[in-house]
């Protein structure tokens, strides 16, 4: 009798993930790879770029790709880019993940389902599962959703707590092709140290500064330099409105110095050597509404 199994073949793949602003799509893709590339916040819309976060495991690589939130509130040049990435991101997937809030199904959500492509796998996540007090109103929730969309899948998670993650994985696996891996198997990022030291000062701003700042504040690192284990990174923050640049140095300066602070100590920890972090901050009226502008600072 042969007893011998042929071992499954590596699957490696691209797996975007998209759903209205806040449903907890940085917080899953955080956690699924277990490294913190993308940012994230309480305030709605903190992810511009594509972020691209990669895992590597015995028999598979996943590599996923964050999309801003599909920005249907205001209407101006940056939401048309925004909205564009998403559908770019979309059509060279091989496996989606579209992410809602247990309990929560609304027009915006409607709006991102009418954007799926038919001839790519959907997996249906349902995140903040943990949120559900009652969790019998989970499953009459799932199929209401589920009948939106000829879904593959449906997986009630929490990105939180890694409820259900390892189970979500399997799912992604089925649908990756066979192929070599395109990463190294420690690499997590594809992304410059310069923009995740970017996005790791953008989160320490919302974060810190909440609903005040609008959503069209942003980072740009100016120089980045490396020199043995230290980098020297000089930043600046963009904002729009004198009355911004106050809000954002606070009193004294104290705001800007816990920017400053927490966005070192976290550079620090994600690029293993001491940082030396220097950010100003500037006024640049009316970015947000010129697309020769957005192209400058990198949003494509
Ligand atoms: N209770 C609970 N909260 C969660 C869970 N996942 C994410 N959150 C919270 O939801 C909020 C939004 O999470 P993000 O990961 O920033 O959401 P996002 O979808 O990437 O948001 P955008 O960047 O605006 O598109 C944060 O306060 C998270 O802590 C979850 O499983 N359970």
């Amino acid at each position: 009798m042969n007893t011998t199994t042929t071992p499954a073949a590596f699957r490696c793949g691209y797996i975007a993930i998209v759903g209205r602003p806040n449903v907890g799509k940085s917080t899953l893709m955080n956690q699924l790879i277990g490294a913190k590339v993308s940012i994230t916040s309480r305030k709605a819309q903190t992810t511009r770029h594509r972020i691209t976060g990669i895992q590597t495991v015995e028999d598979a690589q996943f590599i996923y790709v964050d999309t801003p939130g599909f920005q249907t509130r205001h209407s101006n040049a940056l939401n048309k880019t925004l909205n564009k990435t998403v559908t770019n991101t979309l059509t060279s997937a091989d496996v989606i993940l579209f992410v809602v809030e247990a309990g929560t199904f609304g027009a915006a959500d409607q709006q991102v389902i009418d954007l799926l492509p038919k001839n790519i796998p959907v997996i249906l996540v349902i995140n903040k599962s943990d949120r559900a007090k009652d969790k019998a109103t989970l499953m009459p929730f799932a199929r209401n959703v589920a009948a939106k969309f000829e879904f593959a899948a449906v997986v009630p998670v929490s990105a939180k707590q890694r409820f259900q993650l390892p189970a979500l994985e399997n799912e992604i696996k089925k649908f990756l092709p066979e192929g070599e891996a395109v990463f190294g198997p420690d690499d997590i990022t594809d992304r410059s140290e310069k923009f995740l030291a970017a996005e790791i000062v953008r989160e320490k701003l919302f974060r810190l500064l909440g609903d005040e700042l609008p959503y069209t504040s942003t980072v740009m690192v100016e120089k980045f330099e490396e020199e043995g284990a230290l980098r020297r990174v000089f930043c600046a923050i963009l904002v729009e409105r004198d009355s911004q640049k106050a809000m954002v140095i606070g009193n004294k300066g104290a705001r800007l110095k816990e920017v400053s602070t927490q966005s070192r100590l976290d550079m620090e920890k994600l690029f293993g050597g001491p940082v030396y972090l220097e950010i100003w901050v500037k006024v640049k009226s009316g970015w947000a509404d010129n697309e020769a502008g957005l192209r400058a600072y990198g949003y494509e």
